[in-house]
């Protein structure tokens, strides 16, 4: 059986005092219920460290990370200092860190490297922008971001990998993708992981959705064969929203 995942991805947004209380309020839930899924709060980093020491039932992660351990890199934080504070989760690929922040598919190879060299869990984001998709492109597209910086490791480091699927004209626009269409994306995915590496490990590689995913749409999207949970942004922080999609996996 897959692992199933409700991680929420806070972005740029809470200050400190709602960041605890959404932690707590997370935790706490998460303790009571025992939703049959993990639960993660990727956070930013200067909230990481209370984070981690103030959670019990779910994890905290990192939204990103630079590959080199030290050095003269002002403004950036290395994975290695994620892992030292307790980090174990991390996203790589985010279509805002590719379209914002220019970052290239080589720079997100050499994270996926850092990251799996200091064995840490990698939520691996892709997803076609609506003009790829409206012609016909998406599948081909998603497929070579997945070739270009993630299908090299071998398959014990792939063991360490989580597949986001989120169509960039679906993130933070209220426009989901359909369950079909989500759930097409998945099975071309798991496809293409049983083609790089093989059946067994594309049947557990948990591939979680994400784009507008909130407590109205997130059953039908996480009961789809090939959808192991979600990315959630917005819907991530409004405690009961989050507690809603939680409970899809009660
Ligand atoms: O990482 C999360 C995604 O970008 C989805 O964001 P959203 O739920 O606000 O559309």
């Amino acid at each position: 059986m897959r692992k199933k995942i409700v991680a929420g991805n806070w972005k740029m947004n809470l200050t400190s005092e709602e960041a605890l209380k959404l932690n707590t309020a997370i935790d706490t839930f998460v303790a009571k219920n025992e939703p049959k899924c993990e639960v993660i709060h990727f956070s930013p980093y200067i909230y990481l460290n209370e984070g981690i020491n103030s959670v019990e039932s779910i994890a905290i992660g990192a939204q990103n990370g630079y590959p080199e351990k030290n050095g003269a890199f002002t403004g950036e934080i290395s994975m290695y200092q994620l892992k030292e504070i307790g980090v174990r989760n991390i996203l790589i690929g985010h279509s805002e860190r590719r379209q914002i922040f220019k970052e290239t598919d080589a720079f997100l190879k050499s994270k996926v490297d850092a990251a799996t060299n200091l064995d840490l869990t990698i939520f691996f984001c892709c997803g076609e922008t609506i003009s790829q998709r409206e012609n016909g492109k998406h599948v081909a597209t998603v497929i070579t971001q997945l070739e270009n910086s993630i299908f090299h490791l071998s398959e014990e480091q792939f063991k360490n990998v989580v597949i986001a699927y989120e169509p960039i004209w679906a993130i933070g626009t209220g426009k989901t993708a359909s369950p079909a269409q989500a759930n097409e994306m998945h099975q071309a995915i798991r496809a293409a992981i049983q083609k790089n590496y093989n059946a067994e490990i594309a049947k557990k590689t948990s591939i979680i959705y994400g784009g507008s995913c909130k407590p109205t749409n997130a059953s039908e999207l996480f009961h789809q064969s090939d959808i192991d949970g979600g990315l959630i942004g917005g819907a991530s922080l409004k405690s009961e929203d989050f507690m809603s999609i939680i409970s899809t996996y009660k």
